[in-house]
């Protein structure tokens, strides 16, 4: 059997890494619009409403719009933006999150595919809350550094055109100082948390990557896990899946480069027993597990195939 799939936003930076996934995959037929047709109302809602699979890979506003032109009940969405990522008619399409999650992907007709680092932030969190060692109404934060693709084309233009108004040379940026970042609602609904985490993004002089981490304090928590007790949850979350792996803590070091290029996602807890604390990172592509991985992942699970099929594992 084969199934026809239409990415809406083919040639951005999201949707240019599906397609290359999905190029050489026997029994997936890409719908593809001319660079002409592109942004050609009538011939994206020919495609939207032709396929058994659309995967949107645009901003918000354009992804929202593409979701009421589809007026054909066969065809089934996985949405790369913000868009629909806290709504409750929609099945959030991180498959490791929860047991049961990679069925209701496989049942739904739509999918949000998590944001890039939500991902990283909830690998690292959602077991530790599920199994009562971080109590729910614990104030979590948590920093992290992503490659400039995160930004997409904009983004992207700023760091290497020098000819764009934009242009930066800086080598390393924080951004979203004012704590409302886009990432902050689904991270909260995800993890369960009955307040906000405090989220410290930044930007790298890098293309790809991202390194997501967040402090626990252990000695503060009534149950004053150990730091193996933190391992062990993350490797018993994650004992099944081929894409998340917890990897032992014995590097001096983790940089952001660790999963680039890849669809995995790496977890590592570090730890200072006699102080009681404990440093939790992992690591992704933000075009990876942070994005096409996901959606070539939950594409794979909602059509019925490997859920690897196609990954840079
Ligand atoms: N980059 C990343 O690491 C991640 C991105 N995402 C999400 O994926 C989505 C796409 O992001 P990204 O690929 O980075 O963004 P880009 O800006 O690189 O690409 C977006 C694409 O959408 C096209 N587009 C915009 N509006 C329309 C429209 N009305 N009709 C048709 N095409 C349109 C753009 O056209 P044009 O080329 O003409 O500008 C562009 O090609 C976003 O929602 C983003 O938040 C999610 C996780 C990670
Ligand atoms: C470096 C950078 O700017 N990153 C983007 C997030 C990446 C992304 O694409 O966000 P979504 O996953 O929600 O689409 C940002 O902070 O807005």
């Amino acid at each position: 059997m084969t199934i026809r799939v239409f990415i809406d936003g083919a040639v951005g930076t999201t949707g240019l890494e599906i397609r290359e996934r999905l190029s050489d995959r026997t029994g997936i037929e890409q719908v593809i619009l001319a660079d002409t047709d592109r942004k050609d109302r009538a011939k994206r809602e020919d495609a939207l409403n032709s396929v058994d699979f659309v995967i949107l890979c645009l901003p918000d506003d354009a992804a929202r719009e593409a979701v009421a032109m589809i007026r054909n009940e066969h065809v089934r969405v996985i949405d790369a933006s913000t868009a629909y990522r806290t709504e409750p008619d929609w099945t959030y399409g991180f498959a490791e999150l929860e047991p049961g999650q990679m069925s209701a992907i496989a049942e739904s007709a739509r999918v949000s595919n998590p944001g890039c680092y939500p991902t990283g932030f909830l690998a690292l969190v959602r077991p530790l809350i599920r199994s009562g060692i971080v109590p729910h109404d614990y104030p979590l934060s948590v920093n992290a550094v992503s490659g400039y693709s995160g930004g997409g084309k904009s983004m992207i233009s700023e760091f290497e055109d020098r000819d764009a108004a934009e242009f930066t040379d800086t080598a390393y940026r924080s951004y979203a100082l004012s704590l409302a970042h886009k990432h902050v609602p689904e991270m909260q609904k995800h993890a369960r948390l009955e307040h906000p985490p405090i989220f410290m993004p930044s930007v790298a002089r890098t293309y790809r990557g991202m390194l997501v981490e967040v402090p626990l304090p252990l000695h503060a928590f009534t149950r004053r896990p150990s730091i193996e007790a933190v391992e062990n949850a993350l490797r018993d979350a994650y004992k099944d899946s081929p894409l998340v792996r917890v990897l032992p803590a014995e590097m001096g070091s983790v940089s952001i480069e660790a999963d680039a290029g890849t669809d995995r996602l790496s977890l590592r807890v570090f730890g200072n027993p006699e102080r009681g604390q404990a440093r939790l990172v992992a690591t992704l592509d933000n075009l990876g597990k942070g994005a096409a991985g996901a959606a070539v992942q939950n594409l794979n699970i909602m059509a019925g195939l490997d859920p690897v099929a196609g990954l840079i594992v």
